[in-house]
């Protein structure tokens, strides 16, 4: 008799709005074709009674949730979590989020005149600190005032442009100032799925010029410019209507090894990191945002991309675990002999 094809099973756990997105009947049935199940994990059940998952997909925060991994994880040591709570959790705060960009080990070619970075940024814990002028005085206006929180609540988006230093009583630390950047209106998202990386265009904040700034006063708040209605995202007419054609990308090459340093340094396979182009220097670009399992719906063909990525990871898992069992066999049948 035929044995039938061995098929694998990940369980999801997400918030709603991004099941909503995410999980949609066109990323079931590709991911079905290729002999791969969702499954909805029921966050009402404990984890450890649901499954077995080949691999568990996750964007769920909390003590308990991350206990429930561990459980799960101690009795199904061959699962893999998708991905690490440790890793995902330098993301939530926008200090240790940017220092993965410090600790990247690029050796770039004589040819690359590109550079990268971060802003100069700083953080302010207290209104006692922000009151105290020496605390931002090396800051250069406007800048952009972030929580230093970066949790996904709606709270962790909301930011404010800073034009003087008479703007910054109005904020409420813990927050982190981060110097303003010209970069000509367009941001670049750059979404990493494991070895697979793709930079898109995006609309951003204008420009602010020396002449507005001196006509400006005291602060304006905003909240997730880049994240428009998901479907105008992959639409041709919102090129065009942005004018986003006109600019240019930054070399694949050099995003892309940013992008692998910092799958690296961050042993994180899901990610995406926002990027923007000094408009002054032209060649000089800066990661102001890196976050974890972020709107790949919005990503071209995504669900042929996560669906390779999904492949890669169980089958890859498969061959180790028939080659851990075959060694282990094998040990067996040399203790035996020795016997
Ligand atoms: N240093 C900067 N200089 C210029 N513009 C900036 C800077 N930092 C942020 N921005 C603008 O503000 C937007 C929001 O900032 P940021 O990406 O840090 O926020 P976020 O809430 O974490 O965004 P996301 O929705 O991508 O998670 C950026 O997309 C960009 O348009
Ligand atoms: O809303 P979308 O699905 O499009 O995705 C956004 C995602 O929201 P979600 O996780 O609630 O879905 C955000 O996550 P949190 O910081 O809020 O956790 C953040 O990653 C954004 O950068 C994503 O937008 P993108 O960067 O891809 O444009
Ligand atoms: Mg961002
Ligand atoms: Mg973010």
């Amino acid at each position: 008799m035929a044995e039938h094809p061995r098929r694998f099973s990940i369980g999801y756990a997400l918030a709603p709005k991004k099941q909503k997105s995410f999980i949609r009947e066109s990323l079931i049935n590709l991911s079905r074709d290729r002999l791969i199940d969702l499954i909805k994990i029921d966050t009402d059940i404990p984890l450890i009674d649901q499954g077995p998952f080949d691999c568990i997909l996750h964007k769920l925060y909390g003590d308990d949730w991350k206990k429930q991994l561990v459980d799960y994880k101690a009795k199904n040591p061959n699962v893999v979590v998708l991905d690490a709570p440790e890793s995902i959790e330098r993301l939530h705060n926008r200090i240790s989020m940017l220092q993965a960009v410090s600790e990247l080990k690029i050796v770039q070619n004589d040819r690359e005149t590109e550079t990268f970075g971060i802003p100069k940024q700083i953080v302010i814990y207290d209104a006692e600190t922000l009151r105290d002028h020496r605390s931002w005085d090396g800051l250069k206006f406007p800048v952009i005032a972030k929580p230093l929180v970066a949790d996904g609540s709606a709270k962790s988006h909301k930011m404010s442009l800073v034009y003087n230093h008479g703007g910054l009583s109005n904020l409420k630390p813990p927050i982190v100032l981060q110097e303003f950047v010209n970069h000509g209106g367009v941001i670049f998202k750059v979404y990493v799925v494991g070895e697979y990386v793709k930079c898109v265009k995006r609309k951003s904040l204008p420009d602010v010029s020396e002449e507005k700034l001196e006509s400006l006063g005291g602060l304006v708040t905003f909240s997730q410019v880049s994240n428009l209605a998901s479907n105008e995202k992959t639409d041709e007419k919102y090129y065009k209507k942005m004018h986003l054609d006109d600019c240019e990308m930054p070399p694949q090459e050099f995003i892309t090894d940013i992008a692998r340093g910092l799958r690296d340094v961050m042993k994180l396979n899901l990610f995406n990191f926002d990027v923007i182009r000094d408009t002054r220097l032209g060649n000089r670009y800066l990661v102001i945002d890196i976050n974890y399992f972020p709107g790949y719906a919005k990503m071209p063909s995504y669900e042929s991309v996560m669906t390779d990525f999904f492949w890669n990871v169980v089958a890859k898992n498969e061959r180790r675990e028939v080659a851990e069992n075959e060694e282990s066999g094998e040990r067996k049948l040399v203790d035996n002999i020795g016997c």
